[in-house]
């Protein structure tokens, strides 16, 4: 079936965006999944889809769905493509808008310089809002944060559990460039202590106001950004004592800003500033039988 898309990309993670405020939108997993697949499909980190607002107090929905075809929560960077497609596209002359997702309602702007700011609503740290099974999982307090030692690529890792609506373990390395991502990542993606798996982020801090950050994102693999993940790494360096309230993120895409002010122990919103351009349009025929499970193509 002919689909028009969107491509789009935040700091270099990028999005395949459907517009489905005027049809309803129909694609199953595996649909999803050719979508994705960077050779069998269009390929995309996620799957983003607009919709016409279902509550009163919102403007829009939105979608997101992995590249392996899961739903879920909340997407930062999406957010921001999200904003400006809407208003590319003149579905909005709103340069502010509101957006519920599955977790909550977000609100981005486009700012005069190009960029896009998000409130991203408010971080949790309660394991069960990840959900996180901390049951007999040695931890240890550092500044307002809780650390849990979880085992993953053979190493004891120490981690800040932070929800930003979707789950992310944040780890402290040394150097992001020697970080042992592509073996740790999907080992704690996977693991049963996670029963919805988590993102997982690497974080190297480099002064109290910047970082580096590589993210091992659940259902897409290592991207070269992760919106959600710049949040929960700053907001758990903060807890830490590592950062001021302000923490220019250095992903290998690009630099995201984030500010949350938690000085007075009042629940505050993360905001999210960075970049969300459109690449190119097209359309793409999308089998009825979408991406065949992996391994089925070998002949
Ligand atoms: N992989 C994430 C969803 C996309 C998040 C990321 N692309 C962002 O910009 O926040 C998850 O499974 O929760």
């Amino acid at each position: 079936m002919k689909t028009h898309f969107t491509k789009m990309q935040g700091a270099g993670n990028d999005f395949v965006v459907l517009d489905c405020t005027r049809s309803a939108f129909h694609l199953n997993a595996d649909q999803i999944r050719f979508l994705g697949d960077r050779h069998m499909g269009v390929g995309a980190d996620q799957i983003l889809v607009v919709e016409k607002a279902s509550r009163p107090d919102t403007d829009f929905r939105y979608r997101i769905f992995n590249q392996d075809g899961g739903e879920v929560e909340q997407c930062g960077n999406g957010a921001r493509c999200f904003a400006k497609f809407v208003f590319e596209k003149g579905l909005t002359d709103k340069r502010s808008i509101r957006v519920e997702t599955m977790k909550g309602v977000i609100e981005p702007r486009l700012c005069d310089d190009g960029r896009v700011r998000v409130n991203m609503g408010l971080p949790r740290f309660e394991p069960d809002e990840l959900p996180f099974l901390c049951q007999g999982v040695s931890h240890l307090s550092r500044g307002t944060d809780t650390l849990w030692e979880v085992r993953a690529g053979g190493q004891d890792c120490w981690v800040s559990l932070v929800s930003m609506g979707n789950p992310h373990a944040v780890m402290v390395v040394g150097d992001v460039d020697e970080a042992r991502v592509s073996e740790i990542g999907p080992d704690l993606e996977n693991s049963p202590l996670f029963p919805r798996r988590v993102n997982v982020g690497f974080l190297q801090p480099l002064s109290r106001s910047s970082a580096r950050l590589r993210v091992w994102e659940r259902g897409a693999g290592e991207t070269l950004a992760c919106g959600t993940g710049a949040c929960a790494a700053a907001v758990a360096g903060m807890r830490r004592g590592l950062f001021d309230s302000a923490v220019e993120i250095q992903a290998r895409g690009g630099r995201l800003l984030i500010e949350w002010q938690a000085a007075d122990g009042e629940p505050r919103p993360v905001y999210l500033t960075g970049p969300a351009a459109i690449v190119f349009e097209g359309e793409v025929d999308i089998p009825e039988a979408g991406l065949p499970a992996k391994g089925a193509n070998h002949v």
